[in-house]
């Protein structure tokens, strides 16, 4: 019997950014009604939304999500430093349990803090798709790959094997992709059978690009292009790109990006945290870009919160580029949701509110000094709300976190394993 829920008396802002209360319909796992709810039946149940802002949930487009067992490990670093001193010494010790673990523990966070959907790229994929199917959350799953080193033939295979498995299941809150990891781990070679399996499955890529100066430069250096520039000459950007960081792009890459729709994923909090710079996020909304917004893993930011990830793009390039209205509070809150639901190929399911969408749905709780006056909510949603106004989350038409705890996960029991297994894996 298809449950439904009526969220009564909440206050949501239209496709116009016009306040309204009214209630939302839920049936099953979609969004049936916005406006007066008919009757409630025995089957019903009713939530009094009374001082409840309802947004869609928050859509994370680019992380490693069992990177939360490496949170504060090892900060304050750069990049290459970081990733060759610090995190891949010791990724090299992950059991499949870990992982399991360790993304758990992620979505944990996520969903606490308003996170609905998120786009993952890491190892042992069936095991953070197992978290994903328990926890109720919706993901987008690509199984990373590197070309160098013995494993590179063998990471292909179980890309595609995972995509078989895995693609559409879970209620189709799992989709996957292919996740080479970069350019400079992934050699032209190796990204050309990228491309072929890409075309072979009819899968997307998710992809790190031209993160850090070095990057660009070292790219220049053996192939006299930029990443974007090599990316599009072997045929990466014509399998639909879900391209994380893109923060050294020129304008010639740009145009390139627009041509083929590459979508980004931008980071701001990890890209500040490993001072990589700052993405030329105005100019790729200018150019017609789809730009969602990403955490990267928490051991670059070290935080899962979206609302964060708001509040830092909205200030971020206004401060560099001083001008007040480069990123309006609304533009920052759409990259977090509609904009980010268009990255991930997810724009007829999530991130807005609207009949006929799936019911992935945040409740704040605006009951706070930090919540008066209320102005404008935009404003408020943007620049003063933060994760512990997250009271009420509903992913997929179910109630996952309620009144601030979780439905789906034993957090007690989580925090236990995440915390031995972490000492273990870091040896400490
Ligand atoms: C091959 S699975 C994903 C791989 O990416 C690493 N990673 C984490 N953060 C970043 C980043 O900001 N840029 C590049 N690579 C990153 C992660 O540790 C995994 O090894
Ligand atoms: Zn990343």
């Amino acid at each position: 019997m298809p449950q439904t829920i009526i969220l009564k008396n909440v206050e949501l802002l239209s496709d116009c950014d016009e306040l309204i209360q009214t209630d939302i319909t839920i049936s099953d796992d979609c969004i049936t009604g916005i406006g007066t709810a008919m009757e409630a039946g025995d089957k019903t149940r009713v939530i009094d939304c009374t001082d409840k802002l309802a947004i869609p949930g928050l859509i994370n487009t680019h992380t490693h999500a069992a990177m939360s067992l490496f949170r504060s490990y090892a900060d304050d670093m750069l990049l290459m430093d970081w990733l060759e001193n610090k995190i891949w010494p010791a990724e090299a010790n992950l059991t499949a349990e870990d992982v399991y673990y360790g993304t758990l523990l992620a979505i944990a966070e996520m969903l606490k803090t308003g996170t609905t959907t998120f786009a993952d790229m890491y190892f042992y994929m069936p095991q953070v798709a197992e978290a994903v199917a328990e926890s109720g959350i919706r993901a987008v799953l690509a199984r990373g790959m590197t070309g160098l080193g013995a494993n590179a033939l063998q990471s292909l295979a179980e890309s595609e094997a995972f995509y078989h498995e895995y693609h559409h299941t879970a209620n189709e809150r799992i989709t996957v992709m292919l996740g080479p990891h970069a350019p400079y781990t992934c050699p032209p070679d190796y990204l050309k059978k990228v491309v072929s399996l890409a075309q072979k499955l009819d899968a997307e890529i998710h992809i790190h690009l031209s993160e850090t100066a070095g990057e660009v430069e070292n790219c220049f250096k053996q192939y006299g292009k930029s990443p974007i520039e090599l990316m599009s000459e072997l045929g990466v950007l014509d399998c639909g790109v879900l391209a994380a960081h893109c923060v050294h792009v020129s304008t010639e890459d740009i145009q390139i990006m627009r041509q083929k729709q590459v979508r980004v994923a931008h980071n701001p909090g990890s890209n500040m945290k490993l001072a990589s710079g700052i993405a030329p996020v105005p100019q790729m909304l200018a150019a017609g870009l789809c730009v969602g917004l990403g955490t990267d893993g928490a051991a670059s930011n070290n935080n899962l919160d979206m609302l964060e990830e708001i509040r830092l793009t909205a200030l971020l390039h206004k401060v560099n580029t001083r001008d007040p209205l480069v990123i309006p509070a609304q533009t920052a809150v759409k990259m977090a949701t509609a904009f980010g639901a268009q990255a991930l190929g997810l724009a007829d399911k999530v991130g807005r509110l609207a009949p006929g969408l799936k019911a992935d749905i945040v409740l704040l709780d605006m009951d706070s000094p930090h919540w008066c006056p209320r102005h404008n909510r935009l404003s408020l949603l943007a620049y003063s709300a933060s994760a512990g106004d997250v009271h009420t989350v509903i992913a997929n038409g179910k109630i996952v976190v309620e009144n601030r705890r979780l439905t789906t996960i034993d957090e007690e029991k989580l925090l236990y394993e995440a915390h031995k297994r972490s000492m273990r894996l870091t040896g400490k």
